[in-house]
């Protein structure tokens, strides 16, 4: 049986460095195609493809086909805006599930997601063992993190999404994308977020960044056990005849 890794899909620079830093260990740049440099770490190798649902898509897609058979997971991660009352700034967020929560179309009625009009996956979910053991391990809140094209600025956007999706713990651009991705190659996907801002009105100087990024590399500090555990008990379950 092969050792599979983990792959780490950031949209930013910084977010990347964060998760890095979690293993101790320097980054080992590898150059890829579209621009995209991999930093292999012994623990994981985390990239950095830019904002938003489609950069993601595109960068983890590219990383994914350039190493066939390298990876069983693939893990959005980075900041996020946290919905209140269910996460803070400061608290970390794992997605039970990843949805695009703005994909779609207006009707008379409101919104209508991409699966009602018969056009794909709204929201993808992780292995929900592996998604549990890591919000334990991290401290985390289990709970949907909603992808969107357009980062909410309103307190109006803000009670619509939390009212269309009960329980939604957190806000990103990237998850949907990387999930997407993950998905074409069948791979086990998983989000991770550290909330650096409400989700409602905007308030860009209010982002508390640095915080976010200093919770990020602890919760990349503290699951690597979970997922070495998942991983083990999902290539014995696989092998088994
Ligand atoms: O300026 C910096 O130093 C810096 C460092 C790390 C990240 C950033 C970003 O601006 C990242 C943008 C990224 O953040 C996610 N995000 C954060 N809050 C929200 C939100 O309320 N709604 C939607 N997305 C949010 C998102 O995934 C962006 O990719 C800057």
């Amino acid at each position: 049986m092969s050792r599979r890794r983990t792959l780490v899909v950031t949209a930013v620079p910084a977010e990347r460095d964060a998760v890095t830093l979690a293993t101790g260990a320097p980054p080992d740049p590898f150059t890829l195609p579209a621009g995209l440099t991999l930093h292999r770490g012994p623990a994981w190798d985390a990239v950095a493809v830019g904002v938003g649902p489609a950069a993601a898509a595109a960068g983890t897609a590219t990383v994914l086909a350039v190493a066939p058979g390298r990876y069983d997971l693939v893990v959005a991660a980075g900041i996020g805006g946290g919905f209140a009352p269910v996460a803070a700034v400061g608290d970390a967020v794992v997605g039970s599930a990843l949805v695009a929560a703005d994909l779609g179309a207006e009707g008379p009625d409101g919104f209508i997601d991409l699966a009602e009009l018969g056009f794909g996956q709204v929201s993808h979910r992780p292995p929900a063992e592996l998604a549990e053991a890591v919000a334990d391990a991290t401290g985390a809140v289990l709970g949907p993190v909603l992808t969107v094209a357009t980062a909410t600025g309103t307190a109006e956007r803000a009670a619509a999404l939390a009212a269309r999706h009960p329980g939604a713990a957190a806000e990103a651009m990237e998850g949907h994308g990387v999930a997407t991705a993950a998905a074409a190659h069948r791979l086990a996907v998983l989000e991770v977020r550290t909330v650096s801002n409400p989700v409602g009105p905007r308030d860009r100087a209010a982002w508390r960044i640095p915080a976010a990024l200093q919770a990020l590399t602890d919760a990349f500090a503290a699951l690597g056990p979970a997922v070495e555990t998942w991983r083990q008990k999902h290539h014995e379950e696989a092998d088994t005849p």
